[in-house]
């Protein structure tokens, strides 16, 4: 059992049959360190893409999203049309902390009806549609621009040009020299920041502020990650939680279930598991020897999945580490009234939903422990932008760390790309002909 207290962000117990973590650490210091100093040193390097690493220090692309926001107070409905990267940072802290008047859209899917029926309930002349693609060129979020571009055309005439708003790589690309072409708005996605390590840059400040969230606050928080992550190992919170899994990983934890006690975190476990499966689940290491590497995350929210999951999580096969959020202080309370005839439940009369969900976190903690499931909990001593933005960069540094201990690149998903390019062959698309008649000759038209 262990339980270390980091200020308000914290890791506790790791269960049962897990480890010793001050012990690993003793052990591991070293490697930690090198890890640590390894992605410092190559921050400048822009080949190695971690610009993310500097994007909550760049508080001037923050006041630029804030007066293109300030400059359109026009807007009630906010569309993003991205995937990925480009749509998870922004649907997590939304769904967390988005407030306002202003209606925020995600279109992050090609199936035609939820789109016609978004298109159907919007008004376009109070409609911002945002097109974020770093590469500019994946096939969903370039379909759905065609579609809005249109619809917005269709009905605003020019003007449809000030209801587009580009967030794109600023040279790679097909979105960059179209928007300069009819005079867009335009954003920049750093060269050196990939998708899944976006959210605090325009990828996901810009929709952000359009859903009133503290853009300071959140990139405050970010920067105190940045500190902590760049620190003595001792205080380390990324670096830590990255060897529990490396350490467990290795013991046969290949699943790790990511599991906030918050239904406003419930899109959490959604950008986590892109941002831990797409960096770590690779074949090759750095020096293209074959590894396959990787733990796969699963999605689940407490206490929603104690009544779904937890009884597998409990007795099912020990491969897996269980990562457990939870905050320490609510927002807001509710208070559980008493009503007679009910005098069995008296035992939830006048305490609160939050010490109910906090009871239920820590017992489910326990149970795991006492049935040899490894867990730890991260709290965080609110949900506010402050707490939150040092939750998602902690996250981005526990994916680094680890990209390090199992020496492979966590930047990059080669692993995506030949789906693409089937889709490519089999849309028609030029330059895929030869792909196509392969494709064909296996079976797939
Ligand atoms: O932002 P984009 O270039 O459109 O990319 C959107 C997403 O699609 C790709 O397939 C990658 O696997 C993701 O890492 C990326 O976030």
């Amino acid at each position: 059992m262990l339980r270390l207290e980091l200020h308000n962000l914290s890791v506790e117990r790791v269960g049962a049959q897990g480890m010793d973590l001050a012990a690993e650490l003793a052990a591991n210091a070293r490697k930690l360190e090198a890890a640590r100093d390894s992605l410092v040193a190559r921050k400048s390097n822009p080949e190695e893409f971690l610009g993310w690493m500097d994007t909550p220090e760049d508080t001037e692309a923050v006041r630029e999203v804030l007066r293109y926001r300030q400059a359109n107070p026009w807007v009630r409905e906010f569309v993003v049309l991205g995937i990925g990267g480009s749509a998870l940072g922004t649907q997590c802290v939304h769904a967390a902390l988005g407030q306002g008047p202003v209606r925020l859209h995600i279109v992050d899917n090609v199936e035609p009806e939820p789109i016609q029926e978004l298109l159907r309930s919007l008004d376009p002349r109070v409609s911002l549609v945002n097109v974020i693609s770093k590469s500019g060129s994946t096939a969903e979020t370039m379909a759905a621009f065609l579609v809005f571009r249109k619809w917005l055309e269709d009905s605003l005439g020019e003007d449809w040009k000030r209801h587009v708003v580009v967030t794109t790589d600023p040279a790679r690309g097909l979105l960059r020299p179209y928007a300069q072409a009819e005079g867009l708005a335009a954003f920049e996605v750093p060269p050196a920041v990939g998708g899944r390590y976006s959210v605090t840059c325009p990828v996901g400040t810009l929709p952000l502020a359009f859903a009133e969230v503290d853009l300071d606050r959140l990139m405050a928080g970010a920067r105190k990650a940045n500190e902590l992550a760049t620190g003595p190992i001792g205080a380390n919170l990324s670096a830590q939680t990255a060897l529990v899994n490396e350490r467990l990983a290795k013991k046969g934890m290949n699943i790790c279930v990511f599991m906030p006690y918050s239904t406003r975190l419930r899109y959490l476990p959604d950008w986590f598991v892109q941002l831990h499966d797409e960096s770590l689940g690779k074949m090759k290491d750095k020096q293209g020897r074959e590894v396959r590497v990787g733990t796969t995350a699963v999605r689940a929210v407490g206490t929603t999945d104690q009544h779904a999951q937890v009884q597998l999580f409990r007795e099912g096969p020990h491969d897996k580490l269980v990562t457990m959020v939870r905050l320490e202080h609510p927002t807001e309370d509710l208070e559980i009234p008493a009503v007679k005839g009910l005098e069995s439940l008296d035992y939830l009369f006048g305490k609160s939903f939050f010490e109910l969900l906090t009871a239920e976190a820590k017992a489910t903690a326990h149970a795991l422990a006492k049935a040899g499931q490894p867990n730890y909990t991260v709290t965080l001593e609110r949900l506010d932008a402050y707490n939150l933005g040092w939750l998602l960069q902690h996250l981005m540094w526990q994916t680094a760390f680890l990209g390090e201990l199992w020496n492979i690149n966590a930047f990059d998903q080669p692993g995506v790309e030949l789906g693409k390019e089937y889709t490519y062959a089999l849309m028609g698309r030029k330059g895929y002909e030869r792909l196509a008649q392969e494709l064909k000759s296996e079976g797939v038209e």
